[in-house]
């Protein structure tokens, strides 16, 4: 009987999985049992992944010649639609899904903006919305945990705070978003291709990003009353990381000073999310290759607004690293086991 924890990693041939699998070498309580991908199964994860040269690991199969009996944790680093298809079908071990799929709680809104109707709504009953620092308390008894995506990742840790101690008004949040380029998934798409993404940036997704409805329902959530979001994306030619710069106004009688407090109380114990000093711009290079979110207020302009900036590795914060801190915690672990590397500078 070995007292690690053996895992499955459907999708190993993506970039969320395949950095699922680097984080999960160095974790001390992991085992990677099996891996599992789609065009790519039968091939050694060395022979697409090059930089796991040095590491022994699974050859790649097709999920369903994985026996789940022997598995404690799947994880889900499927495109959504396939995810809750083949998850739906698992049986037994605990699931972190890193897809789109168990996260918005109405199955008619999943069907509304992501164009397919849900294949296993039943399971969403099983779900906690994994954003790690607002979920603790629900995961270790939930058997599905619905890992945000990493535009709301961002977003959220930045508003919040902000939003659940009524010191904005949440009605009037609008979301500038800059992502690198893998948040778009390793498949070939003509419009991620190096001529068309470098030396130049790209709004996309213009007033109807599938992530809109996402964090409109987290920060219903925490306003207490519905709430609609501004929300626009942007490529630009990084390999990982994203930006998220919010405009809001101030509720009556708060101040910058009030947020900065309200972020302080909020983060000050957390492992992962960080306030920086007063006046320090969040960057993409601060977090970059770990599991660190950098977040700070600024004040607009226009008094009654204000900025709040957060920044985080759409590959660790954003999907796979949140998922590992979400394992951790569904798995009794420490909730930093194998999540403490430091960024990656310069
Ligand atoms: N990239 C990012 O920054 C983030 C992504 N996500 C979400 O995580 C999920 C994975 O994203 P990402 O890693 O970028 O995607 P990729 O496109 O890089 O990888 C997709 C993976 O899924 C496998 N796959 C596709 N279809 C099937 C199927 N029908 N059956 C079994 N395996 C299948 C592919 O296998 P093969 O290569 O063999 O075709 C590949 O391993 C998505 O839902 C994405 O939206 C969430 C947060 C951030
Ligand atoms: C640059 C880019 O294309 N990013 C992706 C978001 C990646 C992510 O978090 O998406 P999921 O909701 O699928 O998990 C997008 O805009 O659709």
């Amino acid at each position: 009987m070995t007292d690690r924890i053996r895992i499955a990693v459907l999708g190993a041939s993506g970039y969320t999985g395949a950095d699922l699998v680097r984080l999960a070498l160095t974790h001390p309580r992991v085992e990677i049992a099996a891996l599992a991908a789609n065009a790519k199964a039968g091939q050694s994860m060395q022979a697409i992944w090059p930089h796991f040269a040095p590491y022994k690991l699974p050859t790649l199969v097709k999920p369903e010649e994985i026996d789940f009996s022997t598995i404690d944790v799947v994880f889900g680093c499927l495109p959504h639609a396939a995810s809750a298809e083949l998850l739906s079908k698992v049986e037994g071990p605990r699931i972190v899904d890193l897809s789109a799929d168990f996260r918005l709680t109405d199955p008619a809104v999943y069907a509304e903006w992501y164009g397919n109707a849900h294949p296993a709504p039943a399971l969403l009953t099983e779900a906690v919305y994994g954003l790690t620092e607002y979920a603790r308390g629900l995961l270790p008894t939930a058997r599905i945990a619905a890992c945000p995506g990493c535009y709301p990742t961002a977003a959220l840790l930045a508003l919040l705070p902000l939003v659940e101690g009524h010191a904005v008004d949440a009605s009037t949040i609008s979301v500038f978003a800059m992502s690198g380029v893998s948040g778009a998934g390793r498949s070939l798409k003509e419009a991620n291709l190096f001529p068309e993404v470098a030396e130049a940036v790209h709004p996309y997704g213009i007033g109807k990003h599938r992530h809109m409805p996402e964090i409109e329902q987290e920060i219903t959530r925490y306003a207490g009353h519905p709430v609609r979001v501004g929300f626009t994306p942007h490529l630009v030619p990084m390999n990982r990381g994203e930006l998220v710069t919010a405009t809001v106004d101030l509720a009556e009688g708060a101040s910058l000073a009030t947020l900065r407090e309200l972020l302080a109380q909020r983060y000050d114990e957390e492992p992962f999310v960080h306030l920086l000093p007063e006046g320090v711009a969040p960057a993409t290079r601060m977090v970059r290759g770990s599991n660190h979110a950098v977040v700070n207020v600024f004040a607009d302009r226009n008094p009654r607004r204000a900025l709040v900036i957060a920044a985080i590795d759409n590959l660790v914060k954003g999907s796979s690293g949140q998922a590992v801190q979400n394992m951790n915690l569904m798995m009794g672990l420490g909730e930093t086991l194998g999540l403490e590397a430091a960024p990656l500078f310069p």
